[in-house]
């Protein structure tokens, strides 16, 4: 078994980045990317935690725009209306899950599409099932890179996606099918999901439930990956895949932590350059 060491994979495509960013501040232009928080839920001040720190490692200009857990709905929209205008903010995202009195569906469609650098608004997510999008939602874009490092074939492999969430199991669907996977997406709905999972050459699993996946769910020399971010019954941090069930009967696996997590802040990163090497474009491309 090799693992999808998406901890070593992000660190070696730092490098590139970082070249990309020194080229930007040599036309005066520094990536500006600025994540809204809502609330204290732990897991989300952690992944925010290590946003901050990667954005700031690559010399971006970062904002954390922390509200209380009682926010309104208005104090958010107005946010975003100001960093939709804001020239130094090249994208930005609002951390998700939001407390109940903000309505998530007119949060994200009030965000540019164009600084929407989760992929998220319908816009983004219409252009992601074409084919041609700029912005690809980060975990998805992640796990792909990560496959791409390991020279994981996906042309006329089965793909196996397990959870259908907007965030993950969708785009992370659209993303195989756009490299010729034959692609399945299973849910809570789906019979008999050892059989269709075991089908699978790859299978890619966000369902948000610990050690979920056991060998019964795998395929001899699969290629798994594993988006869960859960706590075992002694409070570790755990996947939803059985690693030690099953790491005798696949090919690769990704860990949790170290797998898909340090690749989603990789895409998140990736993502902001881009829209910042735009950025330079338009400017660059205004002075003739
Ligand atoms: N609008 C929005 N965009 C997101 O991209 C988004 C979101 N909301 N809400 C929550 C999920 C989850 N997510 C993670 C990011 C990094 C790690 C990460 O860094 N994981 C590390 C360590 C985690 C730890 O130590 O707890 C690892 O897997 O090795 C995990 C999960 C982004 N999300």
């Amino acid at each position: 078994m090799k693992l999808l060491d998406g901890k070593a994979v992000a660190s070696a495509l730092d490098e590139s980045m970082g070249k990309r960013v020194a080229s930007l501040k040599e036309q005066n232009i520094t990536p500006g990317l600025a994540v809204i928080l809502v609330g204290n839920n732990g897991a989300s001040s952690v992944y925010v935690r290590n946003k901050k720190r990667r954005a700031e490692k690559l010399g971006f200009n970062f904002q954390l725009i922390h509200y209380e857990e009682t926010v309104t709905e208005t104090e958010i929209l107005n946010k975003i209306d100001e960093l939709n205008h804001d020239d130094n903010i090249d994208g930005f995202i609002v951390q998700l899950p939001l407390p109940d009195q903000i309505d998530e569906e007119k949060v994200i469609q009030a965000i540019d599409p164009k600084k929407d650098v989760d992929g998220f608004s319908p816009i983004n997510v219409g252009n992601l099932w074409i084919g041609d999008s700029t912005i690809k939602p980060a975990t998805a874009d992640g796990i792909i890179k990560m496959l791409d490092y390991y020279n994981v074939r996906l042309k006329g492999k089965n793909a196996v996606v397990i959870g259908r969430s907007n965030i993950v199991g969708k785009p992370v669907a659209a993303l195989l099918l756009e490299r010729n996977a034959t692609v399945t997406i299973a849910h809570i709905f789906t019979k008999d999901l050892p059989s269709i999972a075991s089908r699978a050459d790859v299978l890619v699993v966000a369902i948000g439930d610990p050690k979920f996946i056991d060998s019964k769910y795998i395929k001899e020399g699969a290629v798994v990956v594993d988006v869960g971010m859960n706590h075992d019954e002694n409070g570790k941090l755990c996947g939803d895949v059985d690693f030690e069930d099953v790491k005798d009967k696949v090919s690769m696996i990704s860990p949790v932590p170290g797998g898909v997590g340090p690749m989603t802040i990789t895409s998140l990163m990736d993502m902001t350059i881009v829209l910042a090497e735009e950025r330079a474009k338009r400017i660059n491309g205004s002075k003739g």
